[in-house]
């Protein structure tokens, strides 16, 4: 998205998303239940719902991969698009970004996508991964996570890359990497967005134990900016979005860039080497049977 400065804020995409959802809904434009004018339209995917607020500027974006969000290639290229397609419209300044699944906001990445695929496949999927981060990371539009529900691994990642993050008070809905648990590592851009969000010696033990956080200790590390009821969220969401949208973009935009353009170079500079590592370390035997015995778990623990 271009700046005052004319700087060009987020990258391009390198993936060619559009070319994954033939057949989709992507692009309908609904009524929202009790909507009347544009302002009050939905658009959006199979995976991802928009209501876009024109009045204010702020759309609200959700997540609906059920049962549990978890990151799959759809979802990644949904978000990707939805995102893109506000940066693009200059009605909109913000987003809030929560979920339409219960009790989660999201289960990281998509594990089935990576375990029994070969090589191309998974490379596919994480530059996909990474494509979402840098947007997120580097949008130039105010984005603040409502955050209502579990939000383990990547989805931690999807709402650290946001400004700001409401957590609902329910001790269920723990928040924090904890890849290795799984028997996997997170990557280098994962973690530096933890440290510059909770810092080094947090990151550091948080990351080595796998913690998960629940709210209090969440909001204890840093890892979310406020904690409330659960039937709070989306309007402290919005109470937040109002704070952020107070200050000029362009002076918000510039300092985010200042903030974080040497966290999303680093990645920028060596996105195939980090792709190559990826699809290495994943595809290990040793990786396969860890994943595969950890998806059985999940699927095992149920009702
Ligand atoms: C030397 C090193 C060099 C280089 C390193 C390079 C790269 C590094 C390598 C890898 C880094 C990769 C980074 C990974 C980040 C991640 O995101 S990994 C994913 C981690 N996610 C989790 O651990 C979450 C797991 N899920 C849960 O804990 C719970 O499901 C959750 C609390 C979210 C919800 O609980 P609940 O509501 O009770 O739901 P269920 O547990 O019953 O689940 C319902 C069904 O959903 C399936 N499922 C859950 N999570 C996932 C998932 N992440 N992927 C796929 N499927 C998932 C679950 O199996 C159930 O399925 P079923 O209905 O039984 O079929």
């Amino acid at each position: 998205m271009a700046l005052a400065s004319g700087v060009r804020f987020a990258p391009r995409a390198l993936l060619r998303p559009w070319a994954l959802l033939r057949g989709t809904t992507l692009g309908r434009t609904e009524p929202a239940a009790g909507g009347g004018g544009d302002g009050a339209r939905r658009f959006g995917s199979q995976r991802v719902l928009v209501e876009p607020d024109a009045a204010s500027g702020v759309a609200v974006m959700k997540l609906r991969n059920p049962p549990v969000n978890a990151l799959s290639l759809e979802l990644l290229t949904e978000l990707v698009i939805s995102l893109e397609k506000l940066e693009n419209d200059k009605t909109f300044r913000g987003i809030i970004l929560t979920s339409d699944c219960p009790r989660v906001f999201c289960a990281g990445l998509d594990l089935t996508e990576i375990c029994g695929r070969n090589p191309a496949h998974c490379a596919e999927y994480w530059k996909a991964m990474q494509e979402l981060w840098l947007r997120m990371y580097l949008s130039s539009l105010v984005l603040v996570a409502a955050i209502n529900g579990a939000c383990p691994a990547g989805g931690c990642i999807i709402a650290l890359s946001c400004d700001c993050r409401v957590l609902a008070d329910n001790p269920k809905y723990r928040i924090g990497l904890n890849e290795t648990l799984l028997g996997i590592i997170a990557p280098f851009w994962l973690k530096d967005t933890y440290v510059n969000t909770i810092g080094h010696r947090a990151s550091e033990q948080a990351l080595q134990l796998g913690s998960l956080f629940p709210p209090a200790e969440a909001l204890q590390v840093g890892l979310v900016d406020q904690v409330v009821p659960e039937d709070q969220v989306q309007s402290t969401a919005l109470s937040e979005m109002a704070r952020w949208l107070a200050v000029p973009d362009h002076a918000r935009q510039l300092t985010k860039n200042m903030m974080r353009k040497a966290t999303a170079d680093r990645l920028l500079r060596q996105r195939d080497a980090d792709t190559q590592n990826f699809v290495s370390f994943v595809c290990r035997d040793s990786i396969q049977k860890s994943l595969q015995a950890y998806l059985e778990k999940l699927r095992q623990r149920k009702g």
